[in-house]
């Protein structure tokens, strides 16, 4: 894998919700990691996925609602360390689950996730993560066997560990998610999670009681047939990673598979449902 990445600075106009719109599109186009603050938002890809075109698929550069203004430079991974530990807080959800960094004191909360997410997504500080922590917490997930697909750096295959849950399955189509993911999983303990690098094919044959997934809208549209075979009968599948103009599409794909639309959560335009099968 080449360790040269392309880092790409926005600068978006109005912020909100121009920001998020911009990162979930860039997602859709490939770039791997951001960095959101205030003023801008910094994205990143590999400079072998790279291809100048991919900027043109990118509906938000041609939305007349949003000024964006941009540049890019090419950088070593090396850097990247650095990069989020200076912009890694950690995050609390509902009192009750922290997602922090290594370097950071431990937390009060219930439950501690510690995460080096290095270029993968997933540190809890993303809308998407954050419902999907809240829908985990408020599950019964003992003695459970989950599948989180799309795991990222991990962090929802670990909280589900902490909340009793076992065996789990975790996969991520990337490589270095792969590899992240695996570290995470030895930095917190836990010791019934398996890794793999690949998708909704190794799903073959395969039972859950309860999937998540935390991906995007045309992923989800195309794995939601295998997540059906993949679920046990009353079992709980979790979606995330779409907005709210979305929803309809989502749970019409789901109610086609006979799954039941039982909760859904929203922030800032990003969505979270929770479906019965
Ligand atoms: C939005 S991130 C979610 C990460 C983490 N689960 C979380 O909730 O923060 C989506 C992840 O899905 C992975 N991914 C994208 N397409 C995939 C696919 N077809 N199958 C499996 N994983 C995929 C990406 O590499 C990325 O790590």
């Amino acid at each position: 894998m080449s360790n040269i990445y392309i880092e790409y600075t926005f600068k978006v106009s109005p912020p909100v919700p121009g920001n998020e719109i911009l990162i979930a599109e860039l997602g859709y186009a490939g770039f791997e990691s951001f960095v959101e603050n205030e003023n801008e938002v910094i994205a990143y890809i590999q400079k072998q996925e790279w291809n100048k075109k991919i900027l043109h698929e990118i509906g938000i550069l041609k939305n007349k609602n949003f000024s964006i203004q941009y540049h890019s430079k090419e950088i070593e991974q090396v850097n990247w360390n650095a990069e989020w530990e200076k912009n890694f807080n950690p995050i609390e959800v509902d009192g009750i689950c922290t997602v922090r960094a290594p370097f950071h004191p431990k937390p009060a909360t219930k439950y501690d996730i510690i995460i080096e997410p290095k270029m993968s997504f997933g540190t809890g500080h993303h809308e998407t993560t954050h419902m999907m922590i809240q829908h985990l917490l408020k599950l019964d997930l003992n003695g459970k066997k989950v599948l989180d697909m799309g795991c990222g750096t991990g962090v929802l295959a670990i909280l589900a560990e902490k909340l009793g849950a076992a065996p789990i399955d975790a996969i991520d189509i990337d490589n270095w998610c792969y590899v992240n993911s695996l570290e995470n999983v030895e930095r917190n303990n836990c010791t019934h999670i398996l890794v793999y690098e690949g998708d909704v094919l190794l799903l073959e044959g395969k039972k859950y009681d309860v999937i998540i997934a935390n991906i995007n809208r045309n992923i989800l549209l195309e794995d939601i047939p295998e997540y059906s075979k993949s679920l046990n009968k009353n079992g709980i599948l979790l979606l995330s990673g779409f907005y709210k103009e979305d929803i309809l599409t989502i749970s019409k794909k789901c109610e086609e598979y006979s799954f039941e639309l039982i909760e859904t959560i929203e922030k800032n335009n990003w969505v979270s449902i929770k479906f019965l099968n």
